[in-house]
């Protein structure tokens, strides 16, 4: 599913642990933030401390709960945490695993090579959007890039596109992918979890750069 045309591509900054970062990223433009509750991540935090760093979110930023292959108690202690958050499932979760919680959720899709996204994306209809990420060992997080013509242009769902993105490459990403947003956590860092204000905020900036781009071709 394509934007509506001249709508501005959202952007999710993943991997936020320190308040200094969730309010540099929330100043650079973020729409969303993504918290890692899954444990073997340099980037993990706690339940508590996701809510913690959740709490500084003014309106309109919605934040994000990364699990990879939860219990079902873990996933209930992070919306203990954070009520209001947008779910994400990055390991190798069922569709009934994710419809299980009943709330709105973003299912990563692994882009190896001869992936099927028309027909994964089948097995996940009630997902608010497909993160499509590199296919790399440790499931994500990693700072590498996939194949983007592995994108077909008819992909039924919202499409986040992710995976080693950064402020050099995310006007091409936006330019060839036109994803509903984009998601990125290496390529604003300067360590796994630390974030770098300015990456972040040129990040956002040549996103919105690409979005004038495209306004100005439709023009
Ligand atoms: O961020 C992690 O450490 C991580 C670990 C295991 C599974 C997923 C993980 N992150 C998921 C994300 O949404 C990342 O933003 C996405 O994989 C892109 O990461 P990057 O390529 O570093 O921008």
């Amino acid at each position: 599913m394509r934007p509506i045309p001249g709508s501005p591509t959202r952007i999710k900054i993943c991997g936020l642990t320190r308040e200094v970062d969730v309010d540099a990223a929330v100043a650079a433009g973020a729409d969303a933030l993504g918290f890692v509750l899954y444990p073997r991540s340099a980037r993990a935090v706690t339940a508590e401390r996701a809510g913690e760093l959740a709490r500084r979110l003014p309106p309109f930023v919605t934040p994000v709960l990364l699990f990879v292959n939860a219990t079902d108690e873990e996933v209930a202690r992070g919306l203990a945490a954070v009520p209001q958050a947008l779910l994400q499932f990055h390991g190798d979760e069922t569709p009934g695993d994710c419809d299980r919680v009943g709330r709105p959720y973003l299912r990563a899709a692994r882009m190896a090579p001869g992936f099927d996204l028309l027909n994964f994306a089948s097995l996940y209809p009630r997902a608010s959007g497909l993160l499509l990420d590199a296919h790399v060992d440790g499931y994500g997080g990693s700072g590498k890039a996939f194949d983007w013509s592995l994108i077909p242009a008819n992909v039924p769902s919202p499409v986040v596109l992710s995976g080693g993105l950064n402020p050099a490459n995310v006007i091409d990403g936006v330019m060839h992918v036109r994803p509903w947003a984009v998601d990125v956590s290496t390529g604003v860092e300067e360590a796994k979890g630390i974030k770098d204000a300015g990456l972040m905020r040129r990040f956002c900036e040549a996103v919105r750069e690409a979005d004038a781009r495209i306004a100005d071709a439709l023009t």
